[in-house]
């Protein structure tokens, strides 16, 4: 039986609208694709991982994979509950840790049982002492990280979208991530897995996705793909300072129109 897709995205744009500094008063707005044309499917159990260069537009697909942002064209589908796990990811600074968890509860429509459970096991996993008690604005980025990622293992989501979350704070803290990681994947959930170490993507994705300039290069076996990425990589470097500036360049105007 073919397995059942869990995410698709179809012809998807994410066009910011920039303010032209030099004729702004002439009303001139440019349009930047952050994303353009993107199309792919991903199947129940995959575990994703994304690649591209820095301003390629990973994050801007992991935001509109967690639906916190939308694709200004095109069409997404998401079957099952998803949750981002990102450095950034939207946590209320003014409120305590225990109050984040019970805010995305009630966000979710969770009963007030499930949230106690929520809040015993992000405790148990955070290891955030009596700082869960306090503001998160008080938090370190290493603190900040491990509230999020142990409420969103907690929520127990279908889809779980990993953006750089493992490469703030401590690394037992992150090993340990890691390893929840592994029995998730192992447990059958889909997994969209961001990070800057290739080498970490190539050890936990099966699949990879490459993504360059806001549009799809590749998509396949995630050896296949960190291959041609790191080819990729290799050649850019070996360019002198001058032609990196011009190649940026050349990839940023493509994305920019009228
Ligand atoms: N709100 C916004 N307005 C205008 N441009 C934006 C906005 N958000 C992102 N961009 C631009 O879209 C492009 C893609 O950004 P994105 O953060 O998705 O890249 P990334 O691949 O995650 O980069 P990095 O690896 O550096 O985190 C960048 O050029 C960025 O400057």
């Amino acid at each position: 039986m073919a397995k059942e897709v869990v995410v698709a995205f179809e012809h998807v744009d994410k066009i910011y609208t920039l303010q032209d500094k030099k004729k702004r008063w002439f009303g001139n707005k440019k349009k930047f694709y952050a994303l353009r044309d993107i199309n792919f499917t991903v199947t129940k159990g995959s575990i994703v991982g994304i690649l591209g260069t820095n301003g390629s537009g990973k994050s801007t697909l992991s935001n509109i994979l967690a639906e916190i942002s939308y694709p200004t064209s095109g069409k997404i589908t998401i079957v099952g509950e998803q949750a981002l796990i990102a450095i950034k990811a939207g946590m209320n600074d003014q409120l305590t840790g225990i109050e984040n968890i019970k805010m995305k509860g009630a966000l979710l429509g969770l009963s007030k049982k499930h949230i106690d459970t929520i809040i015993e096991d992000v405790i148990a996993f955070a290891e955030l002492g009596d700082f869960i008690y306090q503001p998160v604005k008080k938090y370190s980025s290493g603190m900040k990280s491990r509230l999020g990622f142990s409420i969103s293992i907690a929520l127990d989501p279908e889809i779980l979208i990993v953006d750089e979350a493992l490469s703030v704070g401590d690394k037992a803290f992150a090993a340990k991530c890691m390893e929840k990681m592994f029995e998730l994947r192992d447990s059958g959930k889909t997994i969209f897995f961001i990070s800057h170490s290739i080498s970490q993507v190539r050890q936990f994705c099966e699949e990879g996705i490459w993504i360059e300039g806001g549009e799809l290069r590749m998509q396949g076996k995630i050896n296949e793909v960190a291959d041609a990425y790191e080819v990729y990589v290799e050649e850019y470097k070996a360019l002198s300072k001058d032609q990196q500036k011009k190649f940026k360049a050349k990839i940023m105007a493509e994305r920019t129109s009228k």
